[in-house]
C-alpha cells in the first residue's frame, strides 16, 4: 500500500489524482491533502477518502471544517501546505497545486526523503536548481506527471544520458493556434479557456494558449533531465496524442503516445517502475487517427515561449521572474484587468527590469518572487 500526500487535491490534478486512489484503492491510500477555496468539493472529499490530515488556506476555513469533521486534523496556511507534504504516514507527495507556492512544501517532503511525482511545474521553474540538488542529497526521486516529461521519462526507461541527441516537447498550439497574432488583440478570457484537446484548470490553459506553458516546460524538462537548452526542442503538434518524444545520436527517436488523458501519467508516477490497468482510460486507435499534423515552432508568433528560453538560458533568478510575472499576469487576465496579448508585455517588462543572480537561495527566490509580482502589479 503507498500513502499519499496530495497537495491541490480539489484542482483538475487533483480531482483526477483521486480517481486513480479510487479505482485502485487497493494499492493506494489517501493520508493528507491540501486544498484552497474549493471548500465544498473539501467535504467530498473528506467523507470519501478521510485523509487523516487536511491543509486548508485560510483560519475561518480551519475552525468552519474542524467543527463540521472532529475526527480529521486540520491546518491552514504555508505552513499547513509543508504540513501536508512532510505529513509523517505519506510515502509521496503529489505535488498538484497550482504555483510556486508549491516550492517549499516540494522542498520539505524531500527533506523527509518522500518520493515526488510533481505536475507543479512552477516549483521546478522557480528554483529547479534547489530542487535537483535537494532530490540528490537525499537520494529522492523526482516523477514527472506533466504529460510531456512522463512521455520522455518513459522514452528514458533503460536509456544512458549520453546516448541522447535531444527532447522533443510537442506542443497543441493551445486555443489560438489557428489565428494570427494580429487577431489577438480582442480574445476573450472565455476563448482562451477554451483549449482545443486538454481539460486543464484555468492557469495552465492560457499558459497553453501563450505558449508559456511550453516555455515552462522547456526550462522543467531542462531541470529533471539535465539536459541544456540546445538539446531541448518545441515541434507543434495539433492532435496532442504523441505526447513527446525523444531522438537518440544514432538516429533513433522513440515518442510516447495515447489519447489526451492525464490519469496516465499520473498513474504512471504512483505505480512505477510498475504499471497498473487503467479500466477507464479511451485506447488509442491509430487506424482511426488517420494524418498527424506536426510543425516547427514559430517564436515570433508565440513570445512567451522565446522568453523562456532566454530566462531558462540566462539561469539564476531570471526564471523565477518568468514565473512570477507569468503567475501574476495570467491572474491579471483571468480576472478581467488587462487584455491577452499584454500578458507577454508584462512579462517582457519584468524580465527586462530584472539583474539575475546567480545560484540564488530559497529566500533570494522568495523576494525575487515577492517584488516581481508586486512589480507586474505596479503596471496594472
Ligand atoms: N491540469 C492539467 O492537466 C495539468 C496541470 N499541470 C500542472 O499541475 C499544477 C496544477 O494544475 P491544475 O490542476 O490544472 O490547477 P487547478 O487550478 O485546477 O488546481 C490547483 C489546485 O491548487 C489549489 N490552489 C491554488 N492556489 C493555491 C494557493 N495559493 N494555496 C493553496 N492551494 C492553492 C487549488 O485549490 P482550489 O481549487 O480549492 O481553490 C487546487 O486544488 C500546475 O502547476 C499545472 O501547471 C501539469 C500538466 C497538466
Ligand atoms: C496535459 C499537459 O501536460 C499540459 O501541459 C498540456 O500538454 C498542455 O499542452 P499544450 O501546452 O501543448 O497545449
Ligand atoms: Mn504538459
Amino acid at each position: 500500500m503507498k500513502t499519499i500526500s496530495l497537495l491541490g487535491a480539489t484542482g483538475s490534478i487533483g480531482t483526477q489524482t483521486m480517481d486513480i486512489i479510487r479505482e485502485h484503492s487497493e494499492e493506494f491510500k489517501l493520508a493528507a491533502i491540501s486544498v484552497g477555496k474549493n471548500i465544498d468539493l473539501t467535504r467530498k472529499i473528506i467523507a470519501e477518502f478521510q485523509p487523516e490530515l487536511v491543509s486548508v488556506q485560510t483560519m475561518a476555513d480551519y475552525n468552519t471544517l474542524k467543527a463540521e469533521f472532529p475526527k480529521n486534523k486540520f491546518t491552514f496556511g504555508e505552513e499547513g501546505l509543508i504540513e501536508a507534504a512532510v505529513y509523517d504516514k505519506s510515502d509521496i507527495l503529489v505535488n498538484a497545486v497550482l504555483g510556486s507556492v508549491g516550492l517549499n512544501p516540494t522542498l520539505q517532503a524531500i527533506e523527509c526523503g518522500k518520493t515526488i511525482a510533481i505536475a507543479n511545474k512552477e516549483t521546478l521553474v522557480t528554483a529547479g536548481h534547489l530542487v535537483i540538488e535537494a532530490a540528490k542529497k537525499n537520494n529522492v526521486a523526482l516523477l514527472p506527471v506533466d504529460s510531456e516529461h512522463s512521455a520522455i521519462f518513459q522514452a528514458l526507461q533503460g536509456e544512458k544520458e549520453k546516448n541522447i541527441e535531444r527532447l522533443i516537447l510537442t506542443a497543441s498550439g493551445g486555443s489560438f493556434r489557428d489565428r494570427a497574432r494580429s487577431e489577438l488583440e480582442k480574445v476573450t478570457v472565455e476563448e482562451a479557456l477554451n483549449h482545443p484537446n486538454w481539460s486543464m484548470g484555468a492557469k495552465i490553459t492560457i499558459d497553453s494558449a501563450t505558449m508559456m506553458n511550453k516555455g515552462l516546460e522547456v526550462i522543467e524538462a531542462h531541470w529533471l533531465f539535465s539536459l541544456s537548452y540546445e538539446k531541448i526542442d518545441v515541434l507543434l503538434h495539433k492532435e496532442s496524442i504523441i505526447h513527446s518524444m525523444v531522438e537518440f545520436h544514432d538516429t533513433s527517436v522513440i515518442a510516447q503516445l495515447g489519447t489526451p488523458d492525464m490519469r496516465v501519467p499520473i498513474q504512471f508516477a504512483l505505480t512505477y517502475p510498475d504499471r497498473l490497468p487503467l479500466t477507464t482510460g479511451n485506447r488509442l486507435n491509430l487506424a482511426q487517427i488517420g494524418t498527424l499534423h506536426f510543425q516547427e515552432m514559430d517564436m515570433e508568433r508565440f513570445r512567451c515561449l522565446k522568453f523562456a528560453y532566454e530566462a531558462g538560458k540566462i539561469g539564476g533568478t531570471m526564471p523565477t521572474v518568468l514565473n512570477a510575472a507569468n503567475e501574476a499576469a495570467v491572474a491579471a487576465f483571468l480576472e478581467g484587468k488587462i487584455r491577452f496579448l499584454q500578458i507577454e508585455d508584462l512579462i517582457e517588462q519584468a524580465l527586462s527590469a530584472h539583474q539575475t543572480t546567480k545560484n540564488p537561495s530559497l529566500s533570494v527566490i522568495q523576494e525575487v518572487d515577492k517584488e516581481t509580482r508586486q512589480f507586474v502589479n505596479s503596471l496594472l
